[in-house]
């Protein structure tokens, strides 16, 4: 068999995924027609075109822009369902997915507009597809702490439909420790906690993720190279950084996936995982992530089973369950 079809039949987890960023332009199109929202587009192609990022924030101007035609609990849903429907074609058996309140929130569209639609479409895949599916909730760090707490309480009636709190939005210029009391918080509610630190951001943020909001998982991490005692540290606390190689290309973490350091991660001996981070917006989903590092790196069947295995690992599944996968991986 083809890497690529061991590559697209292998069952896999994805465990780095923004839901506001799997927004396919055709259902912008459509959503945006159907709610009369005004796009400064005149196509589809026109959308496409117009990811062409220089940086974080410059994706996230246009990210935060075009999850404006979300509005009533149906096209949450339709987001929800369309990316489920792709992880059933894809082979990915279970998925850790992050959204943005705040992004819905302050454009007055609350949590019993957005949850339900998020819940009905999971359901659905559960039932129809056999995928199980986690949510993150994520804080936007350019906004203030006391927005973070406002957002951990109004999330209140649907916290047993969350398993993880995340971070995410513009690194630089605010740090882990900017929101150390709210996971505190969300720590002694029982959540899982994530955030994305070393994408753009310093070591150093990945030290204040780690210490300060004592993180289960790190979202990107890919600049801990720069801090050997944190290599150390990641390696032996067996941390998992959720890497996402189409997106660190496309915001020009990267210059070339070449010069990717997925593997020398993997190879000193890191828990890495492959991920998607905002599919339509980045070029790519979970398996044209892996064809990339294929392509341009050269990775073999080991490594996929290797990389495969680590997603089961650094799921927030059942122990026995992570077990029986990652054998399954493996032993194939
Ligand atoms: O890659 C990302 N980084 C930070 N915030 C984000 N929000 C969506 N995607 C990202
Ligand atoms: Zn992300």
């Amino acid at each position: 068999m083809s890497l690529s079809s061991i590559i697209k039949n292998i069952p896999k987890a994805e465990l780095h995924l923004h839901i506001e960023g799997s927004l396919t332009p055709e259902l912008m199109w459509r959503l945006a027609e159907k709610h009369s929202v005004s796009l400064p587009y005149a196509s589809v192609e026109e959308i496409e075109a117009a990811y062409n990022f220089e940086d974080l924030q410059s994706f996230l101007d246009l990210y935060y822009a075009g999850a404006g035609v979300l509005r009533d609990e149906d096209d949450f849903f339709a987001l929800m369902w369309e990316y489920l429907t792709r992880c059933h074609e894809d082979n990915i058996v279970h998925t850790e997915i992050m959204f943005d309140p705040q992004t819905h929130t302050e454009r007055d569209i609350g949590f019993d507009i957005f949850m339900p639609g998020f819940l009905k479409a999971m359901e659905k895949a559960k039932d129809e597809y056999g995928i199980s599916s986690y949510l993150i909730m994520s804080f936007l760090r350019h906004l203030p702490e006391d927005a973070a707490f406002d957002t951990l309480s109004a999330a209140e009636p649907y916290y047993e439909h969350i398993t993880a709190i995340g971070l995410d939005s513009s690194e630089l210029g605010h740090p882990p420790s900017k929101f150390e009391r709210v996971f505190k918080k969300a720590k002694a509610l029982g959540f899982k906690i994530v955030a994305h630190a070393g994408e753009e951001g310093p070591a150093s943020y990945i030290w204040e993720a780690i210490e300060l909001l004592d993180v289960d998982r790190i979202d990107h991490g890919v600049r801990c190279q720069e801090d050997e005692a944190l290599m150390d540290l990641l390696k032996e606390r067996q941390i998992p950084l959720t890497v996402c190689p189409l997106s660190n290309l496309k915001l020009c973490v990267i210059n070339d996936m070449k010069d990717h350091n997925i593997v020398q991660l993997l190879d000193a001996g890191l828990l890495v995982t492959v991920n998607s981070d905002d599919p339509t917006y980045f070029g790519g989903f979970l398996n044209d992530n892996f064809e990339a590092l294929h392509q341009s790196l050269g990775i073999d069947e080991k490594t996929v089973r290797t990389l495969v295995a680590n997603s089961f690992k650094a799921s927030f599944l059942p122990q026995e369950q992570k077990n029986q996968l990652v054998e399954k991986v493996l032993s194939a």
